[in-house]
């Protein structure tokens, strides 16, 4: 028998990036400093192997601040989902952005983003950070779904669709990225979550593929729900999901447009408004720091 050799620590690891680890109520991102940069530093591969929670770090996504495209913007956020692909927003990932811009010592009282879906405002409170999501986008086609549109402005609002061999009632709505939002009765009967979430993920409808959150209303004021998200499967919450489930629950006449509503995930509670003066959905949670290192890609 040879005496197996003492394994080599490494004080430095080649070809490693360093990362920050943050979660918005679980949902959990691996933030990645190229504030120097126009560009992710990582492929969408390295990230999909990053984000692995056996061989990686672990995470739903990996987050990007970039330089910014003008001086109309103080930095871009760029995210990769944890299979690779490339949303054009995150809801939980831009509060963590914030709190890593403000960790990173940039510290401001709000941040103007650029994002694929456009500019995002995080403000920073106490102890919790409101987001300016703006405007849902409404019109089918540009959610987009081939959904047949039945509601105000070529909208979609419980539209039946047929899917897993059930039928379903779907609103859709976009936050930038693409929501389809179904109402039930009971979340734990009603639905076989492991199947029907991808299966609805990836129907023909949706030429982008979907976020999908089962809604349960549990009160004028409050909402529960699940989500299967695009290109990351079941996560613990997702802000522009809540966001998303908000508006639909509004324009689908079950809550009022009322102040503000308590939105139940998986992970905890975020709150939506969506404000009459101007439109917009801001959303309020929080942003938690979990640990750093650095990583072999
Ligand atoms: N968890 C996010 C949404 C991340 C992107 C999503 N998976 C997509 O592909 O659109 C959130 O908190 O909003």
């Amino acid at each position: 028998f040879s005496t197996p050799r003492a394994p080599r620590r490494a004080t430095t690891v080649r070809n490693a990036v360093q990362f920050s680890k943050y979660h918005g109520l679980g949902n959990d991102f691996i933030l990645i400093d190229n504030r120097d940069r126009d560009d992710p530093s990582l492929t969408p591969e390295q990230a999909e192997k990053l984000c692995n929670r056996n061989f990686g770090i672990g995470g739903d996504g990996v987050i990007f601040a970039l330089k910014p495209p003008s001086s109309e913007y103080d930095f871009t956020m760029r995210i990769y989902n944890s299979d690779g692909s490339e949303p054009e927003m995150c809801g939980n990932g831009i509060r963590c952005f914030a709190q890593f811009l403000k960790d990173l010592g940039e510290e401001q009282k709000s941040y103007n983003i650029h994002t694929l879906a456009g500019k995002i405002v995080p403000v920073m409170n106490e102890d919790s950070i409101t987001v300016d999501m703006g405007e849902p986008i409404l019109a089918a086609a540009k959610v987009p779904t081939t959904l047949e549109p039945n509601f105000e402005g070529d909208s979609v609002v419980e539209q039946t669709y047929e899917c897993n061999g059930k039928e379903w009632k779907i609103s859709c709505v976009s936050m930038g990225n693409p929501h389809a939002v179904i109402f039930v009765n009971d979340l734990e009967k009603d639905i076989d979550f492991a199947n029907d979430g991808p299966a609805l993920e990836k129907a023909s409808v949706f030429p982008a593929k979907t976020n999908v959150e089962f809604v349960q209303v549990k009160a004028p004021d409050h909402l529960v729900m699940k989500v299967w998200e695009r290109g990351a499967g079941p996560t613990l919450a997702c802000g522009t999901g809540a966001c998303a489930l908000t508006v639909a629950a509004i324009r689908a006449g079950k809550i009022p447009r009322g102040e503000s509503c308590r939105v139940t995930l998986p992970g905890g509670d975020l709150f939506i408004e969506w404000r009459e003066s101007d439109s917009h959905v801001y959303m309020t949670g929080p942003a938690t720091f979990a640990f750093e290192g650095s990583a072999k890609v």
